[in-house]
């Protein structure tokens, strides 16, 4: 590692926010966390970060947090991140996701920070012309939640292009698995994503999984899409904040995934695989909004970063999921 970096990262005490402290930790950086708690949780940040409670949108605090922890760069994980949600109350994520984001992006402008890795979704591709999808492709969102973060996504170009300034945009596909040590992993309540709610039935916590549509163009007609392992997605932000102060005339939006991937039969298989158990799966129509099949083109992240997963194998995903799932139970129940 060259220099260690001070880096702010929002929403640090959320699930992949909290993966992303410790990858940093792990490389010997500083992660200092902002967060509002409004879906993560304080004790799911590691020990060794400075935590401050608070929103992105609060300048003052902002500003304030960047001079006295000295920070070099911002990893923005804050946000809104449910799909449906943004098609019932679009505005909040127009706040939360694309409002707020400028209000984070002109403080670190003017308070002189120049690199920030934002999350992306493969959401801003909306249904893909093809599949694996590259990132010169279309980007045409089909909910509030895509066009709210192609909007942070156009606004961060844009200021690139303006000042001293660079970016990563990295647009994960669908985020799975937790640290292989069990200090962190997807805590969410109400979750909506698929393996953590197939690892919550596993573990008794609900009593079935459904199956939204079988009549997909795919091979056992349910949808299907590219899972990547959180820590892999963790060690891409890493790579990504080391090249944008490497090079600071140059900006990247990049795809994040393994560039294959799995239907919905496919991951309960693997879960019951696993746990040597079988899921109860309810057959039901599609979910709105769902496209077919969603793969990355994986090329251009490891071409330029030299990426490259560590865990790229969905059984092991599932292991890391569940293991988390039990040590989340203990948690609750203490
Ligand atoms: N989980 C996925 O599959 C996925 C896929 C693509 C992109 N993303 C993006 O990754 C980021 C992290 O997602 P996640 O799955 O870890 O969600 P999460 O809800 O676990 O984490 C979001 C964190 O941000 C905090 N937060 C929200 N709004 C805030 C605000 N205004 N000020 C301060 N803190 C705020 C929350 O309390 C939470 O800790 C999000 O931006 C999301 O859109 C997630
Ligand atoms: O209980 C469930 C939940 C999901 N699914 C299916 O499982 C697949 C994955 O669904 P998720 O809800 O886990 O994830 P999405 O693909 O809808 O969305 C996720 O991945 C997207 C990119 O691929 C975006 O990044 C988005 O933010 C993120 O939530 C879909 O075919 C969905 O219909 C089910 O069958 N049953």
């Amino acid at each position: 590692m060259g220099q260690k970096l001070n880096v702010l990262v929002t929403g640090g005490a959320g699930y992949i926010g909290s993966h992303a402290v410790l990858a940093l930790i792990d490389a010997g950086h500083r992660p200092v966390v902002i967060d509002n708690l409004v879906t993560g949780f304080r004790w799911a940040v590691a020990e060794d970060a400075r935590f401050y409670y608070g929103d992105i949108s609060d300048s003052v605090l902002v500003e304030s947090i960047i001079r006295d922890e000295h920070i070099d760069a911002i990893m923005h994980f804050a946000g809104s991140v449910v799909v449906p949600e943004s098609v019932e109350n679009p505005l909040k994520y127009y706040n939360n996701n694309t409002a707020k984001s400028r209000s984070l992006i002109e403080t670190a402008v003017s308070s002189g920070v120049k690199h920030m890795i934002f999350s992306s979704t493969a959401a801003t591709y909306g249904i893909p012309e093809t599949s694996p999808v590259r990132e010169d492709m279309a980007t045409k969102p089909i909910n509030p939640y895509g066009t709210s973060k192609l909007m942070t996504e156009m606004m961060l170009r844009d200021v690139a292009a303006a000042h001293d300034f660079n970016y990563c945009a990295l647009r994960y596909f669908n985020v799975a698995g937790a640290d292989p040590l069990a200090r962190s992993g997807q805590s969410t309540v109400g979750a909506t994503h698929l393996l953590k709610i197939a690892v919550e039935a596993a573990l008794g916590k609900r009593d079935s999984v459904s199956v939204f549509g079988t009549d997909y163009a795919t091979e056992d007609g349910t949808g299907v899409r590219d899972y990547i392992h959180v820590s892999d997605l963790a060690a891409a932000h890493v790579i990504a904040l080391e090249a944008l102060v490497a090079d600071p005339a140059r900006s990247h939006t990049l795809n994040c995934g393994y560039g294959h991937g799995y239907s919905v039969m496919q991951v309960l298989d693997a879960v019951d695989r696993v746990t040597n158990k079988k899921l109860d799966r309810k057959m039901e129509g599609r979910r709105a909004g769902d496209p077919d099949s969603l793969i990355s083109d994986n090329r251009a992240i490891k071409d330029r970063f030299g990426w490259e997963p560590r865990f790229d194998n969905l059984d092991q995903i599932v292991q890391h999921a569940l293991a988390w799932e039990r040590r989340l139970t203990d948690i609750q129940s203490a």
